[in-house]
């Protein structure tokens, strides 16, 4: 049976249509500004909510080398971490696709779907759910804080690909 197939296009990425799912990493004005180094340095101050010492766990910083999917791409595939938030950092140059559904019970219906650029971060809360990361381009590297630590901290849900992001 053909599964009744949707397809949604991605709406750009801003703080405020994020901020049911985590904080938005960028040098903006919204940040708050702080001129340091002798007036040499911008920092864009406190940017993403770090949220990672649930049973004891500690703050990880890692390096996700990504390769992008072939597009059309279907939507497979949801988790979430329960126990702490994931931060993801472009290195490069290339945008990305973020994929996420509010924590709680998972909601299809409530999934949305940003295109990010290389000058954008995201920080997923504590069980946001979300879809691995999406490069876009070419292969891509992205800078990932999240918890180490014990504990299962990865909830999987395997979705049946009728859920298609427009091609971008
Ligand atoms: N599993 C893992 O380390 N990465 C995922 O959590 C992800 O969001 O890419
Ligand atoms: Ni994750």
């Amino acid at each position: 049976m053909t599964k009744n197939r949707k397809t949604i296009t991605p709406k750009p990425l801003t703080s405020a249509a994020f901020s049911a799912f985590g904080d938005v990493i960028e040098a903006n004005a919204e940040a708050k500004i702080i001129e340091i180094n002798d007036g040499f340095t911008q920092r864009y101050h406190d940017l993403a909510k770090i949220d990672v010492t649930d049973k004891t766990g500690h703050p990880i910083v890692n390096i996700f080398r990504s390769t992008p999917l072939a597009q059309p791409i279907a939507i497979k595939m949801m988790e979430r971490h329960p126990h702490g938030s994931q931060a993801f950092i472009p290195m490069g140059q290339n945008p990305y696709i973020v994929v996420v559904a509010p924590a709680g019970e998972f909601d299809v219906d409530k999934i949305e779907i940003f295109l990010a650029n290389s000058n954008q971060g995201v920080n997923y809360h504590k069980g946001t759910w979300h879809h691995f990361c999406l490069a876009l381009g070419s292969e891509s590297d992205f800078l990932v804080i999240d918890r180490g630590g014990n504990g299962d901290n990865c909830d999987v849900l395997e979705l049946d690909g009728s859920l298609v992001i427009a091609e971008c």
